[in-house]
């Protein structure tokens, strides 16, 4: 472990120094796309405009025999676009496969001015992040870049999650974490056979009314990631880091979906992943607080005044506490309105 004063150090000489907070950047929705894939790299110049972030994928989903095609592609596509506010981020293969090093070398030589955020599957523990946070300090000097790439780490094994605090602590560079919620359900042995979401057989069902244990009993089903989700979330808001729900992989159910993104949201996550286009507005919409939420977070500030003390406002008590949730809500509203002018106004609404 590095000492406190050498935290903020350059690991290479030359490399740029490590920011001491994390940026806050609008990244709503990470959307994946196959750099190799001719169809999908078609599509980036209609879609880089609409999503926070757009992420060339190189790992899981492309397959063995496409993976340089893959990373070529993406380098193509960085030369040959403005991506103008939208982030541009990749997923390299894992750190134990044939070909993260070689995704490593050549992201960050050819278009490491271009990247944002490195994301790094299979994180087990803070010695992965160690292991390319020197290895991008000297890619970083090797390439002349001014300004550091930040690390993004997947969570989705069981030893990932069991050193949660120690992977978002690891390095100045750690910009968020995502779940991967069906690698770590494999590395959990769990039964399920599906990208995220919930599943029918996971839940409580209400207690029996007299003797007659099969009638009139509700069952609810329970969500397979709560735990999970909040260790991440609890982590990355320990260490000034940002958390994310990860796939939603059943396409077609946009409702399902919908609701997996949003208890991520109201758990504190700031984004999920896009995997079709289709997920994009999902996305868009559940990350964005609701205007009747905005409206009431300022009205909560304005009557707090100093933050201090205790108001009613509308029949509820308002204190310390409620003011500084109010000032999240209003905080993230106004990053995202100085990026999206439709929300700007919608957010603006009410108020004059
Ligand atoms: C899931 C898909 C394979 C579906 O693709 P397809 O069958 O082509 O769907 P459609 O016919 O509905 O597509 C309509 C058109 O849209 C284009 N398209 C599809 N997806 C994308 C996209 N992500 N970006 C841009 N464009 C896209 C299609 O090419 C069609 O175009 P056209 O024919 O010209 O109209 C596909 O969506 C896909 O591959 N998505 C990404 C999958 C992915 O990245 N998976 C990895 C992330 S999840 C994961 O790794 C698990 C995680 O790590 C964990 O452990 O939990
Ligand atoms: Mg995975």
């Amino acid at each position: 472990m590095r000492s406190a004063k050498d935290f903020f150090r350059p690991l290479a000489v030359g490399a740029p120094d490590p920011v001491r907070e994390i940026p806050f950047r609008p990244s709503r929705m990470i959307h994946f796309f196959d750099p190799g894939n001719e169809k999908m790299a078609a599509k980036v110049p209609d879609i880089a405009p609409r999503v926070d972030v757009l992420l060339g994928n190189l790992e899981d989903a492309i397959q063995a025999d496409r993976k340089q095609a893959a990373r070529d592609g993406l380098v193509r596509i960085a030369k040959a676009t403005d991506f103008g506010q939208t982030q541009l981020w990749t997923r390299v293969n894992s750190l134990d496969s044939p070909w993260g090093l070689d995704d490593l070398l050549t992201l960050v030589t050819e278009i490491g001015d271009k990247l944002d955020v490195i994301m790094v599957p299979k994180v087990e523990g803070a010695e992965d992040i160690h292991y390319v946070d020197r290895l991008l300090a000297q890619l970083e000097a090797k390439a002349g870049l001014r300004r550091p790439i930040l690390v993004h780490a997947l969570l989705e094994t069981a030893r990932g999650v069991a050193n949660v605090e120690e992977i978002a602590g690891a390095s100045p560079r750690m910009q968020g974490m995502s779940l991967g919620p069906a690698d770590l359900a494999a590395s959990r042995r769990m039964k399920t056979t599906r990208v995220g979401g919930g599943h029918p057989g996971y839940l409580v069902r209400t207690d029996p009314v007299g003797e007659d244990l099969t009638t009139g009993r509700h069952t609810y089903q329970q969500d397979l990631w709560h735990y999970t989700v909040a260790r991440m979330v609890d982590a990355c808001a320990a260490h000034g880091i940002l958390p994310y729900y990860g796939p939603f992989g059943d396409i077609r159910d946009t409702v399902a979906c919908e609701d997996q993104f949003r208890n991520a949201f109201l758990l504190g996550c700031v984004g999920a992943w896009s995997l079709h286009p289709v997920q994009i507005d999902i996305a868009r919409r559940v990350f964005s607080p609701a205007p009747e939420e905005v409206h009431w977070a300022r009205k909560v500030i304005a009557a707090m005044g100093d933050g201090t003390g205790a108001v009613m406002i509308d029949g509820k008590m308002q204190d310390d506490a409620t003011v500084k949730q109010c000032r999240v809500v209003a905080e993230l509203a106004d990053a995202l309105a100085a990026r999206d002018p439709e929300l700007a106004a919608a957010y603006k609404e009410g108020t004059e």
